[in-house]
């Protein structure tokens, strides 16, 4: 059983492919939940998800599949995570917000608006002895750094892991909201400061990927027991071929870090489902911010949606089959590898690990604190708050946290070298027997020439 719910939606064809293509679309469907699409060599191929929609689908269907059970969910206190994915321009900001947060008829209204109003109905709708608060909370990442849309001061959030709560931003702005209308004038004052582009492919493209975090706190009435229900939309910045868009200068830079961060998304979705059950795996969710962010709904106990948005048109089949082939792996990703691989490191982590790295870290620190004058520990303070890898040096578990975000790094990048190294491998296996293979064959031909030569006797 899949944890995943994936579903794929393929929008309007827009001017752009109109002018390139016509009408012509490179998607037929098969049933609400299977299509073939046509690559640019018109070769088939065909997908099968928990839900297709198809151009002219209804907001309020995708709603419905998708995000209702989720938005459930967190009123019950069970963490839900929705997720927009696909290239650039195709749809996931619309599939959000709709034509425009605060202003837009009923039935183009996004996920969003119905995320806000689904879960006020739920709490209404409850007959538990309960207190409901709804606290909303907007961030971006914008060029690796996580900036709280909700005040802009805080342009530097750090992300940390509790044990109770799981993955926090930390200090990020957290707004109380009473009502559907206090909610949707706090989404559109943080979408407003989002960083939003022109590019080739978008008029107004999302530069960064987006979160919108609902915590939806219970109070029991009776003997003020609480619970909490996390729900986080992710409107993901698009991948983008940049000789294809022709990005340059900034909005190159951007596509570059983008197109970075959802390849650890595709690294991690990878690790996650090729796994082998009781073997440890690596899974490198500490290689970007988006990734690390996105642990507790790939990785924990959390219901986690997908809608892989794309072009129905031939002009982006090559993306469009790019972000299926993404939907259809993360389709892979297990209930019981969720738990287990969690599980699985946490054991570890003290069984094994645990001696080591605080050995060796009372090791590092004790020759760092003899080395140090006080200027250099302020010049590597200094250091880190620019790298982004502020900590307080002294509270033991940011230490760890650090400690466990550098060993996790370089355990990718030994990853790396490893696949690197068998692409070398193999490569040098393939030289050696087509050397083997023209030796055979000159040889062959050596004793065949013999063999012809006629006999000379020497008497
Ligand atoms: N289902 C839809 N119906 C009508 N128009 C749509 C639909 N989906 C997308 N569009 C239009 O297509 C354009 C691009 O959509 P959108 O901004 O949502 O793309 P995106 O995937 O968020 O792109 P980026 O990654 O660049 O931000 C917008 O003008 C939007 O209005």
């Amino acid at each position: 059983m899949s944890n995943m719910k994936v579903c794929a939606l393929f929008r309007p064809l827009n001017s752009k492919e109109l002018s390139e293509f016509g009408d012509a679309v490179s998607v037929q469907g098969i049933t609400s939940e299977s299509f073939i699409i046509k690559d640019e060599k018109e070769q088939d191929f065909d997908f099968t998800f928990d839900r297709v929609f198809y151009q002219g689908s209804e907001q309020a269907d995708i709603y419905e599949f998708l995000a209702l059970p989720i938005v459930q969910g967190a009123v019950d206190a069970i963490n839900g995570t929705i997720i927009t994915y696909g290239q650039t321009g195709a749809g996931k900001t619309y599939s959000m917000e709709g034509p425009s947060i605060l202003d837009c008829e009923s039935k183009n209204k996004g996920l969003l608006q119905r995320v806000v109003d689904g879960l006020f109905v739920a709490i209404m709708n409850s007959e538990k002895p309960i207190k409901y608060t709804i606290k909303l909370s907007m961030v971006e990442i914008y060029m690796e750094k996580v900036r709280d849309l909700l005040d802009l001061s805080k342009d530097n959030i750090q992300i940390k892991e509790s044990k109770v709560h799981g993955i926090i931003l930390s200090g990020a702005t957290e707004v109380a909201i009473s009502d559907c209308a206090e909610a949707l004038q706090n989404l559109s004052s943080g979408i407003a400061n989002r960083a939003v582009g022109e590019t080739q492919m978008n008029m107004s493209s999302s530069r960064s990927h987006c979160l919108y975090i609902f915590t939806v706190h219970q109070e029991l009435t009776k003997d003020k027991r609480t619970k909490f229900g996390k729900l986080i939309l992710v409107d993901l910045a698009g991948s983008e071929k940049v000789d294809k868009t022709g990005a340059e200068g900034k909005v190159l830079e951007e596509a570059k870090t983008i197109n970075q961060s959802l390849t650890a998304l595709g690294k991690v979705i990878n690790a996650m489902t090729s796994s082998t059950p009781g073997k440890l795996t690596h899974i490198p969710y500490r290689d970007s911010k988006l990734t690390r962010i996105l642990q507790d709904a790939l990785g924990g106990c959390s219901q986690t949606a997908l809608l892989c948005c794309c072009s129905p048109s031939p002009y982006n089949a090559s993306e469009s089959l790019s972000t299926l082939r993404f939907g259809a792996r993360a389709k892979h990703i297990k209930a019981s590898v969720h738990v287990s691989c969690k599980e699985d490191l946490d054991n570890n982590k003290e069984a094994t690990v645990s001696t080591n790295v605080d050995e060796s870290r009372e090791r590092i620190l004790a020759k760092l604190r003899v080395r140090m004058t006080s200027e250099d520990v302020q010049l590597l303070e200094e250091l880190f708050v620019l790298e982004g890898i502020f900590f307080d040096p002294n509270s033991v578990e940011e230490i760890e946290a650090v400690y466990e975000d550098i060993t996790s790094r370089t355990i990718s990048s030994l990853y790396k070298t490893v696949e690197e190294l068998s692409t070398v491998v193999e490569k040098l296996k393939r030289e050696n027997a087509a050397l083997k293979a023209s030796l055979k064959a000159s040889e062959e031909s050596y004793l065949h020439q013999l063999e012809r030569r006629p006999l000379c006797l020497i008497l």
